[in-house]
């Protein structure tokens, strides 16, 4: 089997969001696929309308194939601090055409201030590796886990597109996707993350490549690319007007500053080229006057987070077959 859905940013490319189908008769709702998690839960009817503005909650009484995973609960607090618990239903899930019959739908009976303000977010599906499941007390394993094996290839594909809607594919690469060749780049899965080591980055059209290895994760569900310190100091001495503001939590500059591209290298001899617009997130006042990098620092997490800045620029395979990352340019 092979499948396609396609993925919508929201504002400033913060979030993607794709729709998904639970139970019988479906119930729609439109998730964050998170390449940097592995819990797919949704706001359901457990959740407290205190909680609740305006996403759309799955209900499983209303479902005639959902079946309660007796004893079964799951927490999770993510990076940027929010976080969400509940219980958990077995039901069918559809999503691009294809389906999985018992995926466990974790529903949330508690979510943090975050989600209930991201009001057009009905629920996260991660697609990182079964190992780091937050139900207990028997872990579970995510979609792309279950369809595995009846998909034609072992992988799925991102294709996040900057101020435009993109693709997650399952079992097949689109040849029609990306230009050239996809670089293929190995994988360590041990920390239940798609991680993996870029030999180093380039700044601007004109710059001299620094071999700097850099660990980090393929994350669709953080919104920016974050790296160690150095580099990220590295690249804003090029930015006129920029500084590390505190008070707004990250280097910002002014947003009419000219912004260099960024290259990240991949295995021996391929780069993927992040425009300089790319760089640039969102304004931090209301009048649009300075402008919140799309490149922080990585700081306190203990590895870098290859976020929707990086990704939106390249087509990327998650090929779980190989344990690697393709990356190529589009
Ligand atoms: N990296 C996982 C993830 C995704 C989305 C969110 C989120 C959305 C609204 C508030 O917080 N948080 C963490």
């Amino acid at each position: 089997s092979t499948g396609s859905v396609v993925t919508t940013p929201q504002q400033y490319d913060v979030e993607y969001l794709t729709p998904v189908t639970i139970g019988t008769p479906g119930q729609n709702l439109e998730i964050d696929i998170d390449t940097g998690s592995s819990d797919f839960w949704v706001f359901s009817s457990e959740t407290p309308k205190s909680q609740v503005d305006g996403q759309t909650c799955y209900n499983p009484n209303k479902s005639s194939t959902a079946k309660k995973l007796e004893g079964a609960t799951w927490e999770i607090e993510y990076g940027d601090g929010s976080s969400s618990s509940g219980d958990v239903y077995l039901d069918k899930v559809k999503m691009g055409g294809v389906n999985f019959s018992s995926q466990a739908v974790e529903v949330a009976s508690k979510v943090s201030a975050e989600f209930t303000a991201d009001t057009n977010n009905d629920g996260l599906m991660g697609l990182a590796f079964g190992s780091i499941n937050q139900v207990r007390p028997q872990k579970q394993t995510t979609f792309f886990e279950n369809l595995q094996s009846s998909l034609d290839k072992p992988l799925f594909t991102a294709d996040l597109k900057s101020g435009a809607p993109g693709h997650f594919n399952f079992g097949y690469i689109d040849k029609n996707a990306y230009t050239g060749s996809i670089t293929y780049t190995p994988v360590n899965s041990t920390q239940g993350f798609w991680m993996w080591t870029s030999p180093g980055y380039t700044i601007g059209a004109s710059g001299k490549f620094k071999s700097s290895p850099i660990e980090g994760i393929a994350d669709t569900g953080t919104t920016l690319l974050l790296l160690p310190s150095s580099v990220v100091k590295a690249y804003y001495k090029n930015v006129s007007g920029a500084s590390y503001q505190s008070s707004n939590g990250g280097y910002v500059f002014p947003c009419d500053a000219t912004l260099p591209s960024f290259y990240v290298s991949v295995g021996d001899d391929a780069r993927i080229k992040i425009p300089g617009k790319y760089m640039s997130y969102a304004p931090v006042d209301s009048q649009g006057q300075n402008c919140f990098g799309g490149l922080q620092t990585d700081d306190g997490i203990g590895f870098s987070i290859f976020g929707d800045v990086f990704l939106k620029a390249a087509f990327v395979v998650f090929d779980a077959g190989k344990e690697r990352l393709g990356l190529a340019a589009k």
